[in-house]
């Protein structure tokens, strides 16, 4: 039998490489691809509606199977640029926090880092719809994708909640990985690496290929985003899976 792979991917700019080799290869005509952003995905891959999701890590404690597969991820060493904290008021006078709603891995991140590295108790709200009009007076918000590359135009003040985790920790921190709610065939997971990797070897085309004017996306690929799901990667992958557990 020769069932098609429901594949689900983050619709923004930072899987544009992955998307670039999977589309130019072969597994197109074996996979359906939807994209959309990662909460949306997450509930995709949880609902089974999908059997592989580039999904938000912090889903994996929710998923009864979660099978990493690929060598690569939406991570960062440092400073990511599209992960923050957006603000018109120095942390230290923020007195509410709104969650992104297109969020599930950054908006506990946010959480984690205020109770443990900012040291700072607030009010939380969670975002339903467009809320960055919002960011105003004391009033935060967490940010994550493109319209964060944008938001660092419109706020005074950003914190990257990726440069937080590693001065807090020491580590990388993992995103989004590929993740299957099933065991993935070998065969499907070689070609499926070969894709990611081509992709990310064409990162001058990709770059040709989009116009986004609020941030240069070769340094964003080259830079900010680090693709490779190495050991340091997943030690920072379990470290915050373990705090999750205690928030
Ligand atoms: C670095 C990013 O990572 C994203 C953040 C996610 C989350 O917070 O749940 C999920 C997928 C990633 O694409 C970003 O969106 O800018």
């Amino acid at each position: 039998m020769d069932k098609r792979l429901r594949i689900g991917a983050v619709s923004y700019l930072n899987t544009r490489p992955m998307m670039y080799g999977i589309h130019r290869s072969g597994l197109m005509q074996k996979v359906d691809m939807v994209a959309d952003f990662p909460a949306n995905i997450a509930a995709m891959l949880l609902n089974d509606e999908i059997d592989i999701g580039l999904v938000p890590v912090a889903i994996i404690p929710r998923l009864q199977e979660a099978h990493i597969i690929t060598n690569y991820c939406i991570g960062a060493v440092g400073r990511v640029e599209s992960v923050g904290i957006f603000s018109e008021v120095p942390i230290e006078k923020v007195e509410k926090l709104i969650l992104d709603y297109q969020s599930r891995t950054s908006v506990n991140l946010a959480r984690i880092l205020l109770k443990e590295y900012w040291k700072k108790e607030i009010q939380i709200e969670q975002a339903k719809e467009d809320y960055r009009h919002l960011i105003q007076g004391t009033t935060a918000a967490v940010v994550i994708g493109d319209r964060a590359l944008s938001q660092q135009k419109k706020s005074a003040y950003y914190y990257d909640l990726s440069e937080a985790w590693y001065k807090h920790t020491g580590l990388p921190f993992v995103f989004a990985a590929w993740i299957g709610n099933k065991p993935v065939d070998t065969d499907f997971e070689d070609a499926f690496n070969r894709a990611n990797a081509y992709g990310l070897n064409h990162i001058d085309e990709v770059v040709q290929e989009l116009t986004f004017a609020d941030y240069d996306l070769k340094k964003y690929y080259t830079q900010n985003i680090s693709y490779i799901l190495d050991e340091q990667k997943r030690k920072g992958l379990d470290l915050f899976l373990q705090k999750l557990t205690q928030l």
